[in-house]
């Protein structure tokens, strides 16, 4: 009898790669024993990590330039800890301080949430795409850090996605975990909202996750997501911190001075050359993430005892010294980008300027395509697969003498961006919206059907890192259930709001929880894509398996 039809525990990791933070540990665990940040410093294959960054002074044409994106070497190694400090900086002098060729990367993509990659196509990697190697890079460096002696070929992976990941997605999701440097022996893709009903010990309800770069509405009945529900809003943390930045510039105790300093440069007495863009805007971005997480920089406006707290003005202290004085209309102002519609102008704003990338992603994907003599292979999307190159690649790496084995089909991320198309489509037309949050949640329900509709206003589970925000425990719980209340009792008076969520240290890794709750049940043993069935069936068989 296999190990997964028998009953026993199996010691599954449950993972989840969010755009702020990646959470891995053992399911059955009641808090995942690592949490550590996605958005990384990257380096490729053949970049010297401690050599200066070349700066190249000629100018290419725009043709070079795509030639140069398609050249793109896979990405090798990942840093973790480039926050407050750069990261080669083995020299004694911080003069001498630099970041070397490391840039940096995410997995996620801001623009949609999900693992896709509209630039890059690495052609050593036989075609695969940055955010592949980091899944990979991301799960390995979980495994090594936290999982003790936990090899990934040991122990079945549920990860969890997107409720509105795309097919070709999940499908290449698949082949990354089965094959590459991972070789799982059985993976199963699950729903963070599904498994954030779970986590509140429910199987139907409107989950609302209020991530780092975009709040997703979900509503989930008996276990399923409802796809014609979700709805999903650009505005997250990141959003507010971007915000934040701008308070702490302007009301900076010494007006008219230059925007703070980060912390890599107070500490050196500014002696440390100041990163390279993206690298010091981060560790600004580092600075507010901190005036939020305090309580200081966002504020909810409930109408609770929680107002005369909020209220007051706001001490926040730089990391040079200096206390900046937050006053509470700014605070509420940066809730309300997510949660009132007094910031509808801003939000119209920032919808408007996703749309155009995601316009942008959608044709850019149609003209690669009409000069692909390949595409033909993938006009149905289940037809997406291996990448030949890099199968071979990897799997020689591991073990040399092994035979390398025949592609199943060819991948290439340019192929996958097209099979994409029509997905990017449905959420740039129905999921993207520039509602406040209480509307989103009753679109959502509304969208249902009628007689689903009261469990799911039932049943509002709130999940993520920004469902934390103050000033108190309670604050967007209570918040969501007055609105929510006040906009139905319009229509259904009799229908009562009930919003689920665990305490402040669970609220973040709510999916997580749900995860670990699911890997762990001996009934759940069966539900596996075991290697034998991947290599049966090919990747397709996530659409069948996993629902
Ligand atoms: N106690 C807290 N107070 C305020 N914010 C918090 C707290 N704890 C975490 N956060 C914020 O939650 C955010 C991360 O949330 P979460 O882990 O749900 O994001 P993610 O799942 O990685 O992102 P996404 O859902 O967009 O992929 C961060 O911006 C972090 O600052």
């Amino acid at each position: 009898m296999s190990i997964f039809s028998s009953g026993d525990p199996l010691n599954a990791i449950v993972c989840d790669v969010g755009q702020y933070a990646t959470k891995i540990g053992f399911a059955g665990e009641d808090y995942p024993r690592a949490y550590f940040r996605s958005n990384v410093a990257a380096i490729r294959e053949g970049d010297d990590p401690n050599a200066p960054k070349t700066k190249t002074t000629t100018t290419t044409s725009s043709n070079d330039d795509q030639k140069q994106k398609e050249k793109r070497r896979p990405i090798v190694d990942l840093n973790y800890d480039y926050y407050n400090r750069p990261i080669c900086s083995r020299a004694s002098d911080p003069k001498e301080w630099h970041d070397g060729n490391w840039e940096t990367q995410n997995p996620v993509d801001a623009t949609t949430g999900l693992w896709y990659d509209p630039h890059s196509y690495n052609e050593s990697s036989g075609g695969g795409a940055d955010w592949y190697d980091q899944l990979e890079l991301m799960v390995q460096h979980g495994y090594k850090t936290s999982l003790a002696n936990a090899q990934p070929e040991n122990h079945p992976f549920l990860l969890m996605e997107k409720s509105y990941n795309p097919p070709p997605i999940r499908q290449q999701t698949l082949e990354c975990l089965f094959e590459g440097a991972l070789q799982m022996p059985a993976v199963f893709l699950a729903k963070d909202a599904t498994l954030a009903c779970y986590a509140c010990g429910r199987t139907t309800g409107t989950v609302v996750d209020m991530g780092y770069g975009g709040t997703t509405v979900t509503p989930v009945y008996e276990g399923y997501v409802e796809t014609k529900g979700i709805h999903r809003s650009p505005v997250g943390m990141l959003e507010m911190d971007e915000r934040i930045l701008q308070t702490l510039d302007h009301f900076g105790s010494k007006q008219k001075q230059p925007p703070f300093l980060p912390l890599y440069q107070v500490k050196h007495n500014k002696s440390t050359p100041r990163r390279a863009d993206p690298f010091h805007h981060l560790a600004r971005l580092y600075v507010a993430q901190g005036c939020r997480e305090e309580g200081v920089g966002a504020a909810v406006d409930t109408t609770s005892t929680a107002v005369a707290f909020a209220a007051r003005n706001a001490p926040f202290t730089l990391p040079d010294g200096q206390t900046v004085n937050i006053p509470p209309n700014h605070r509420f102002a940066v809730a309300n980008l997510l949660l009132d519609k007094d910031e509808q102008e801003r939000r119209d704003e920032i919808v408007e300027a996703r749309k155009k990338k995601l316009s942008s992603y959608i044709n850019d994907a149609n003209a690669n395509s009409d000069n692909d003599k390949e595409t033909k292979v993938f006009t149905d999307a289940s037809a997406v697969g291996i990448s030949s190159t890099r199968r071979g690649r990897k799997r020689q790496a591991s073990s040399p003498k092994k035979e390398t084995p025949q592609p199943k089909t060819s991948f290439s991320n340019r192929l996958l961006q097209k099979a994409c198309i029509p997905y990017l489509q449905t959420y740039l037309e129905e999921h993207l919206t520039a509602s406040p949050l209480p509307a989103m949640v009753c679109d959502a329900a509304y969208r249902c059907d009628r007689d689903q509709q009261p469990q799911l206003l039932g049943n509002v589970v709130l999940a993520g890192g920004g469902a934390c925000l103050g000033p108190t425990e309670q604050a967007v719980p209570d918040f969501l259930r007055e609105k929510v209340e006040t906009m139905i009792h319009a229509h259904t008076p009799g229908w009562r709001v009930k919003v689920l969520s665990p305490g402040i240290t669970e609220r973040k890794v709510c999916s997580w929880l749900g995860g670990s709750i699911l890997g762990s049940l001996g009934t759940f043993h069966e539900m596996w894509i075991t290697r034998a069935e991947y290599e049966e069936y090919g990747t397709a068989i996530v659409n069948r398996k996993c629902p």
